[in-house]
């Protein structure tokens, strides 16, 4: 028998990375905290349940609230912003109407961690809570504490994770987008900065191939920002695309000249000038090594799912599997702990499929056994909503579309209607397919499936997801992106995921932990440094 621990990290952005970017409510960690979201549509959630906070101009009234959090907000303040031109005579009473009905709402759900209210001292109003559990303070938070860190690894996931918080323009359903820029004051240019910087710390990384694609839609979308004019011609330069790039610089300077009557910035030309040259300066760097996070402790408890790094979420004791005389897989066993990626690497017929399959329950072992999550394999019912899985070959309806396969996928794991869709469209916008998600299936890409496959491996929240050689048959870009996006899950949600794979680069690039196996047996494994 070989019993290895696939664990033990050095690396300091994977065992910490365990920020919530994919779970789109922070909240959902332990102790049941509410959180109060304005990035988007104004709302309330208490782990999985939406709290009531009333109708839009109550909502309204709790954002202004939620804004200026801790802070006294005078009713004459209120009258003002809810009615800018000619409040009605009732307008004191009815914003006294409405705190009253959002403080019971939420001292409804005042369970667990939930320490919020709503104050009144003299003819002002106060909504007292932690400001990290209001999305728009825990955004600014996350994107300073980013700022501090040297880790460019470890600074993209915050940032991600801060960007993610925005499901579309802030107080979106409550109030109109000019009265929501005048208070939310800077809100958009510093959800702007913060994209630009991860986009700087995900170059730096050598990432350009994976950001080449959201760099041209945003520039397309904010055509004078010229860092990331600057930022697009430099991945185009390092994905070999030099004549893309000078084109990116010329239309640049056209749109700045033309629209605006103004020259480029230096940082425009001199790039330019360094890609006709071909500056060595220009190539991307070399691997990273990861440091330690410097996110204070407050902040970082808000971001992260749990502290629990040494939590097991695979144990496989002596698995085995025969088929007829033929030894498939022969006494395996290690252990994989939460928010690990640990590839299953080796030459065809080593038995890689077939322990995905066992873990995944499809196969029962002949020998050994595992847990997940702490479950017993001799319970494969209660194994099967801990995990996700992504098989070699997945079969897709190709006349369903992107978000009506996701739906049902929910439904099976016992969604209701409304959160399976809610989840499918979360999901496809979180793994690049939000453009494509009323396409149907038959129209997509063989890397789009890929996505989308990933994106039903994720519809039950799984505590471990098994991918079955997720990059077979697509081109580069595609699987760096698909690599990209699995070490993502891994380091947002704290999945732990097993990956098999015949391609020692992919277990280089995003692995934390590598189990090597031939003709069926563990013959090595590695902690991935
Ligand atoms: N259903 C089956 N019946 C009989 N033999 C099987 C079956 N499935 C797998 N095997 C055998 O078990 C061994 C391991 O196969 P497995 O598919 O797990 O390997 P693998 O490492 O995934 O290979 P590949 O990289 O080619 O997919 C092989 O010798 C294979 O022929």
């Amino acid at each position: 028998m070989t019993r290895t621990r696939a664990v033990t990290h050095t690396n300091g952005a994977k065992r910490n990375g365990r920020f919530d970017r994919f779970t789109d409510r922070g909240s959902r960690r332990e102790g049941g905290a509410v959180e109060f979201q304005l990035l988007g549509a104004v709302e309330a959630w208490e782990q999985k349940l939406q709290l009531d906070l009333g109708p839009r101009k109550q909502r309204f009234t709790f954002a202004i609230l939620a804004l200026n959090v801790n802070q006294l907000v005078p009713v004459e303040r209120l009258v003002d912003l809810t009615w800018p031109s000619q409040p009605p005579r009732t307008a004191h009473h009815a914003i006294h109407v409405r705190v009253s009905r959002l403080r019971q709402a939420i001292r409804q759900c005042r369970s667990g961690n939930n320490d919020a209210d709503i104050i009144t001292r003299g003819s002002a109003y106060m909504l007292k809570v932690n400001p990290l559990s209001i999305d728009v303070h825990r955004f600014r938070a996350v994107v300073a504490g980013a700022r501090q860190e040297n880790d460019d690894a470890v600074k993209v996931s915050l940032l991600r994770h801060a960007l993610a918080m925005w499901h579309g323009p802030p107080l979106a359903d409550v109030t109109t987008p000019d009265a929501a820029a005048v208070l939310c004051h800077g809100l958009e240019e510093a959800r702007l900065s913060a994209l630009e910087e991860c986009l700087d710390a995900e170059l730096r990384l050598g990432r350009h191939a994976a950001v080449v694609g959201e760099l041209t839609d945003l520039v397309a979308l904010h055509p004078y920002r010229q860092r990331l004019q600057a930022q697009l011609m430099l991945a185009l330069y390092r994905c070999g695309r030099v004549t893309d790039a000078l084109d990116a610089y010329r239309t640049a300077r056209a749109r700045l000249a033309d629209e605006l009557a103004l020259e480029p910035e230096s940082r425009l030309s001199d790039l330019q000038r360094s890609i006709l040259r071909a500056d060595p300066a220009l190539e991307p760097p070399r691997a990273h090594t990861p440091a330690r996070t410097q996110l204070p402790h407050e902040i970082w408890s808000f971001v992260r799912s749990d502290a629990r790094s040494e939590e097991i979420a695979v144990e496989a004791h002596e698995l085995t599997k025969w088929f007829g005389a033929r030894t498939a897989v022969d006494s395996v066993s290690f252990t994989a702990r939460k928010g690990e990626v640990i590839g299953l690497l080796g030459p065809n017929g080593a038995g890689k499929t077939t322990t995905i399959r066992m873990l995944s329950t499809l196969l029962a072992p002949t020998g050994g056994d595992f847990s997940v999550a702490g479950v017993p394999s001799s319970r494969p019912a209660d194994i099967r909503p801990l995990i996700g899985v992504l098989p070699e070959n997945p079969g897709f309806p190709g006349h369903h579309t992107g978000v009506e396969y996701l739906t049902y996928h929910g439904r099976l794991f016992g969604l209701s209607r409304e959160e399976a869709v809610r989840t499918a469209v979360k999901l496809l916008g979180q793994v690049g397919l939000a453009d494509a998600a009323r396409a149907r299936v038959a129209t997509y890409s063989r890397g789009m499936r890929q996505r989308l496959g990933l994106a039903r491996a994720l519809v039950n929240d799984p505590a471990v997801v098994l991918l079955d050689e997720p990059t077979t048959g697509l081109d580069p870009t595609g699987q760096l992106e698909i690599l990209t996006l699995v070490r993502t899950i891994a380091e947002t949600r704290g999945t732990t995921v097993l990956l098999s794979t015949h391609a020692v680069p992919e277990v280089e690039r995003i692995c934390t932990g590598v189990l090597i196996l031939d003709q069926g047996r563990l013959i090595s494994s590695q902690v991935m440094t």
